[in-house]
């Protein structure tokens, strides 16, 4: 498969290394000093770039057919336009928060035990992520799905990096030097404590994860995500 990547920092290294493991050839490394050139040579694209290119890079690949998958965070407000555009040029297109198979287990396990805690009202629910200095948004994708998975079975209705009102679930974003990405689920009662975490040790899973997802996408059309690359949405 011939991949163009869109963002060639410390996701980009890894996920180059990983592809071409896989007898995958690179075909553009993109970053914000040089051109698309290349492009429309490619089979799928990868983007994990920074928040401000993030949609002119999906952009470029859905107006030329080309395959996309994104993992770039800190855009996602403007996921329903990414969404409409794909409908639109019947393109192919996969966003994630998290493309590491550990994680989107524990996306899984989050909802049901949110299920589980939905009629306990004596436990309130609160958040925390951990991530390296570099880290440009805050909270991170990942914790946004979290929260969005707890507010999907609860009376919760909304996340917040403040100090919460009612029905919000309060996110605590720490940045430490050289962490991956860890994020807890803390509920919390008068007597006890209920906590589940996901701890990455590196950089491998996320890139793995977003290879998997391209080598999948290439010859479909449509908006998937992880559950479809997995095939977790029967579950
Ligand atoms: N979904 C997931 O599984 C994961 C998502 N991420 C996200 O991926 C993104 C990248 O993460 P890192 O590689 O750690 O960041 P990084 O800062 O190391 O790399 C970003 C790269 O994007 C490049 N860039 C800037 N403007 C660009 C443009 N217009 N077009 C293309 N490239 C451009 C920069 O030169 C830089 O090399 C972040 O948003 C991060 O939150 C990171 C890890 C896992
Ligand atoms: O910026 C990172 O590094 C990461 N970003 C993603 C996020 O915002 O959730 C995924 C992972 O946690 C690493």
């Amino acid at each position: 498969m011939k991949i163009a990547l869109l963002g060639y920092g410390k996701m980009g290294k890894v996920i180059e290394r990983i592809a071409l493991e896989r007898g995958h050839e690179i075909v553009l490394k993109k970053d914000q000093n040089n051109t698309f050139e290349g492009l429309l040579n490619a089979d799928v694209a990868i983007d994990f770039s920074v928040p401000d290119s993030a949609i002119e890079n999906i952009s470029e690949c859905l107006n030329n057919g080309i395959p996309v998958i994104s993992g770039t965070t800190g855009w996602v407000a403007d996921y329903p336009k990414m969404v409409s555009l794909c409908e639109a040029k019947n393109g192919s297109f996969i966003y994630a928060s998290n493309f590491s198979l550990g994680v989107n287990v524990f996306f899984e396990l989050n909802e049901y035990l949110a299920k589980m805690m939905a009629n306990l009202k004596q436990y309130n629910v609160s958040m925390e992520e951990i991530h390296h200095t570099q880290k440009l948004d805050a909270p991170s994708g990942t914790a946004i799905t979290l929260a969005e998975g707890v507010i999907k079975h609860t009376d919760y209705s909304n996340w917040t990096l403040e100090t919460p009102i009612s029905n919000e679930i309060r996110i605590e974003a720490k940045r430490i030097e050289n962490v991956p990405g860890t994020h807890s689920i803390f509920y919390d009662s008068e007597v006890d404590q209920i906590e589940i975490k996901h701890t990455a040790h590196s950089r491998e899973g996320f890139a793995l994860g977003a290879v998997v997802a391209a080598e999948w996408l290439v010859g479909k059309k449509g908006v998937f995500t992880m559950k479809d690359v997995l095939g977790l949405n029967s579950k």
